[in-house]
């Protein structure tokens, strides 16, 4: 199945624009395991256990994987989700972006190794850079377009010749001259609703890819109004609102998976309750 197709289904299956962000710190683990990074699958297996009916979709982050040493977990967590929930997209957050010889490396180490459905990818180097991706047909990419970071106005915000923001064109690219084969998304943080509303107008049939919610302040209902567009099915070009600290560390005791379906389950429904009217509002 095409990751649009999959990410559709499970939005509809789960009633839920929410994406659990998978960011272990094993320094923020419960005391029995702080500071052991041989928990690192451990923790996150238990809140994919705790939430996979609550979610969209999972978004691991490689970085907190790498940094351990901890990416056979991360290959091992990737295959416990694909195998206790197997309609819910796994999109790795590792913001590649190289020249194409080394972006076909990249996309392996993606799409083989981990077996991810999606990936975040920086559009900076420019299309030849995308390609390498492209060529797996049936899975997701989502290009950085404007981030969730204050310091992503530095660039993201600047005024081309054309006369449009950067982020602009990069949302309009997307839509058209490179969706070649109707696999990409975008990357823009809750924290900017105002540009989260004119991508979404530059890019109205792209799924986006929202972080900011949460840890980072991002207001979940304004993320709704400005990106959800639901028709009949409430799936066509959906977002996927992530959040990862507020969900992961909501208890930090030894019942942190509890805490974390309770966050999970309240933010899954101000995200319905803020889509109304559409097939997602009062059934989260
Ligand atoms: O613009 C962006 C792009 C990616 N991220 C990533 O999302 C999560 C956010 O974590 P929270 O704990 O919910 O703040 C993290 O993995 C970032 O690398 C982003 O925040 N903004």
């Amino acid at each position: 199945m095409r990751f649009t197709e999959m990410l559709a289904a499970s939005e509809r299956a789960h009633r839920s624009m929410l994406c659990i962000g998978l960011d272990p710190d094993p320094a923020r683990f419960p005391a029995d395991w702080r500071g052991d990074r041989g928990r690192i699958f451990d923790f996150c297996a238990a809140v994919v256990d705790a939430t996979h009916d609550l979610v969209c979709a999972f978004k691991p982050q490689i970085a907190y994987f790498a940094a351990e040493r901890a990416e056979d977990q991360l290959e091992a967590l990737i295959d416990h989700i694909h195998a206790r929930a197997p309609g819910v997209p796994v999109i790795l957050d590792a913001k590649r972006g190289d020249i194409g010889a080394t972006a076909e490396q990249y996309a392996r180490e993606a799409f083989e190794r981990y077996r991810a459905d999606a990936l975040t990818l920086s559009p900076f180097l420019g299309l030849d850079s995308i390609e390498p991706y492209l060529a797996y047909a049936d899975k997701g990419l989502f290009l950085l377009c404007r981030t969730s970071n204050a310091g992503g106005s530095d660039l993201q915000a600047q005024t081309l010749g054309s006369g449009a923001r950067l982020y602009e064109h990069i949302a309009a690219t997307a839509e058209q001259a490179w969706n070649r084969n109707g696999q990409l998304g975008l990357v823009v943080g809750a924290t900017f609703p105002a540009e989260l509303a004119r991508v979404r107008e530059l890019a109205p049939t792209l799924p986006l890819l929202v972080p900011g919610i949460g840890a980072q302040g991002g207001d979940a209902a304004a993320t709704v109004r400005a990106g959800w567009r639901g028709d009949a099915s409430g799936t066509r070009a959906p977002i996927v609102v992530s959040s990862s600290r507020a969900v992961l560390y909501a208890s930090a005791e030894a019942d942190f998976a509890v805490g974390a379906r309770r966050v999970a389950e309240a933010t899954r429904a101000e995200l319905a309750a803020a889509a109304a009217p559409s097939p997602h509002a009062g059934l989260a």
